[in-house]
């Protein structure tokens, strides 16, 4: 391809995701250069550390100790920022880099939830592209999906798995029945959790996520402050354990649509059905639902972290750019976004899983069925699973209630003299949600 211009890339960030832009730019170069039509190459890296070995060979590009610096370089066309933060050095680069008109590649959610809309701003104003298909269920092409593929459908919902790290430790909680704290290390070695897990367990990032799905799928401005969000912090072994007998999978779900001029987005431990698609998404995998007005159902899943995985959608944004293409980074003109008022909480119902520690005494039983009687819910089942020493376990799952009586039921069980702790309740999902 002699007499072709390639595109220079400046990489800031060259953790798990960084090398793994290096090293699949490395491995696949002659099949990207035919695909993109030109070759792409790493021009200049900057990270922390330059002398941490990251099984790439970092003599070739030109290193940058301050990061931002990358977005006026001459020896740099397209910035790919992969350090990480929603404001700090990732936010000053990618201002740095729209407003010195170079296209931006980024995998950091956090930033994009914050200031996506800003960003966005920039990058039109600059005409420029700016692209993040690694920031949503890693390596899966999902944002692509809907801002292209889904581009003609009026869509209804979006609702997914998004966060490998609480994937993998359901995952291997509910096969190896080990707890939560045995296994959040592993997804931590592995790559998969943020630099601050907690972003993971809590929730945080699947809301993250779930904020720039809706942005997409719905023509609304990126809006992260309105998400609900619940972690899987306080999941037992025993609820996993309690839900597959009752014939469910305790998966982390991210909920979004619009109900009449609100939208609903919300990040929850969720009871799946066992027959349900979603239930069969394992380990580190994620998987988006989305539901068009012609396309029908599209179902989209893969792997949501990791190093190959990651790469591949941080490489396949900078084939487009190279490309040329350049559309807007959340399917309209930031201009045309709206800005919808959050569904409330209490606008929800459904059925529900109510776990509940008490002391094994007599008499608390009835204090908890009175407790559910007034605050109108109505139970489907009660389960005490055997327990040991002299704490109860109590298991309940609801008819279709709202979610505000469910609310009202656990606050009163909560102050029963004999309960251990705050209730813990999941939605459970419909077999053809
Ligand atoms: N690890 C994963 O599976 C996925 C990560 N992401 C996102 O990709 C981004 C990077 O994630 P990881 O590679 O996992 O993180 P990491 O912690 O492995 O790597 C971060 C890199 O940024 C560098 N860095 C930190 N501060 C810097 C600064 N001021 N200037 C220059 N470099 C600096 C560090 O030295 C390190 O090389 C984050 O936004 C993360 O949310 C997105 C999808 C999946
Ligand atoms: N920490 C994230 C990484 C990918 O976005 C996750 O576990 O999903
Ligand atoms: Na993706």
């Amino acid at each position: 391809m002699s007499g072709v211009k390639p595109l220079k890339v400046g990489i800031a960030g060259l953790g798990t995701v960084g090398a793994g832009v290096v090293k699949l730019l490395d491995a696949n170069a002659d099949l990207i250069a035919r695909r993109a039509g030109r070759p792409i190459v790493v021009s200049a890296v900057s990270a922390r550390d330059r002398r941490r070995e990251r099984g790439v060979d970092l003599g070739r590009f030109a290193w940058v100790d301050d990061a931002t610096q990358l977005a006026t370089r001459d020896d740099v066309d397209v910035v790919v920022e992969l350090v990480g933060g929603a404001d700090g050095p990732a936010l000053t680069l990618a201002r740095g880099s729209l407003l010195a008109h170079k296209p931006f590649v980024t995998a950091n959610k956090a930033m994009l939830a914050h200031h996506g809309l800003l960003l966005a701003e920039l990058a039109e104003a600059a005409q420029v592209p700016l692209k993040f298909e690694a920031a949503v269920a890693g390596g899966i092409p999902v944002i692509k999906g809907l801002r292209e593929g889904a581009a003609a459908n009026e869509l209804s919902r979006v609702t997914g798995i998004l966060n490998g790290t609480c994937n993998y430790i359901l995952t291997r909680m509910e096969k190896e029945g080990l707890e939560f704290g045995d296994v959040l290390a592993d997804a931590q070695r592995l790559g998969y959790a943020e630099a601050d897990p907690s972003f993971d367990i809590d929730g945080i990032d699947a809301a993250h996520k779930l904020s720039i799905l809706a942005s997409l799928a719905f023509g609304t401005r990126p809006d992260f402050p309105a998400v609900e969000v619940q972690g899987i912090r306080d999941i037992r072994l025993a609820d996993i354990r309690q839900a597959a007998a009752l014939g469910f999978k305790i998966r982390l779900t991210g909920l979004a649509e619009v109900l009449g001029d609100s939208l609903v987005q919300r990040v929850h431990p969720t009871l799946v059905p066992v027959g349900h698609l979603l239930a069969a998404v394992e380990g580190p995998l994620n998987a988006v639902m989305a539901e068009g007005n012609f396309v029908g159902r599209l179902f989209f899943s893969g792997r949501g972290a990791g190093e190959g995985p990651t790469a591949s959608a941080v490489v396949a944004d900078l084939i487009d750019i190279a490309r040329g293409e350049n559309g807007p980074a959340f399917a309209m003109p930031a201009m045309a976004l709206a800005g919808l008022k959050a569904a409330g909480p209490m606008a929800r119902a459904g059925r529900y899983y109510i776990r509940l520690s008490v002391e094994d005494r007599p008499g608390v039983l009835a204090d908890i069925t009175a407790a559910l009687r007034d605050a109108g819910v109505s139970i489907e089942s009660l389960i005490q699973p055997a327990s040991a020493d002299s704490v109860a376990l109590v298991v309940m799952l609801t008819h279709h209630v709202s979610e505000q009586a469910v609310q009202h039921a656990i606050a009163t069980m909560e102050s029963l003299p004999a309960s251990l702790g705050a209730p813990l309740f999941m939605p459970i999902l419909d077999a053809d949600a």
